[in-house]
């Protein structure tokens, strides 16, 4: 299950990070990867002290998004890496780890996000690559926008070859383990979005032992 999010952030978010990663000094993306002949773009130094403040704006936009909310069931969310792609620049065929070694926990990555800091006519190539099945699917939003994926996924970002691509990359750690799981709990919340105003009370306790019951065989704590 891919989720698409048009405008995670807001236009005021959106200029603010923007802002931010435009005026900030990037170092080679191989520091967090090394050894890697894949990895050839840049992220901001960890060093950089106003990263985590527009982390965090990022991190919130995943929490009270109700798309997220109701797709990804988020336990963890770690700040944020900012990138740039430059013409040449690209991060190759890749799986990213299983374990984030965060603090104060470490966090399992159960899905992959990217919020786009550039439009997609601001640069070419650039797409995010998902190996889904037999056809890979591109993915290039607009600037604000944001996609999720399982983190089991093969992907890569094709090589930019105009313009300057910004991107903030993180991953959720999510209550629910199981794709599939997610994947039912995801089409109930749909349902019930769709259904929900028909219901009389009957229907809305069964609504709620079907949620609560799915929710203990299936949640993580
Ligand atoms: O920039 C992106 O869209 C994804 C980057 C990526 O795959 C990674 O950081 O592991
Ligand atoms: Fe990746």
């Amino acid at each position: 299950m891919i989720t698409q999010i048009t405008r995670l952030l807001d236009a005021s978010q959106t200029r603010k990070a923007r802002a931010f990663v435009e005026q900030a000094e990037f170092v080679e993306g191989k520091a967090t990867n090394r050894g890697s002949n894949i990895k050839n773009n840049e992220q901001i130094s960890e060093n950089d002290s106003d990263q985590s403040e527009i982390g965090r704006i990022v991190v919130q936009a995943l929490l009270n998004n109700d798309d997220v909310l109701n797709t990804a069931f988020p336990r963890g969310v770690p700040s944020p890496t900012f990138s740039r792609y430059q013409p040449g620049m690209y991060y190759g065929l890749h799986m990213d780890e299983a374990i984030m070694n965060t603090k104060p926990k470490p966090l399992r990555t159960d899905l992959s996000v990217t919020v786009f800091l550039s439009s997609g006519d601001e640069y070419d190539g650039g797409e995010l690559e998902l190996w889904t099945g037999t056809e890979p699917q591109l993915v290039k939003l607009d600037a604000g926008d944001a996609v999720i994926y399982p983190t089991g996924l093969i992907h890569q970002v094709r090589p930019v070859t105009r313009g300057t691509r910004y991107a903030a990359v993180t991953w959720i750690q999510s209550q629910i383990p199981e794709l599939k799981h997610r994947q039912v709990l995801s089409h109930y919340y749909q349902l019930v979005a769709r259904m929900g105003h028909k219901a009389d009370e009957t229907d809305r306790l069964l609504m709620e032992s079907v949620r609560t019951g799915l929710y203990r065989m299936w949640m993580e704590l």
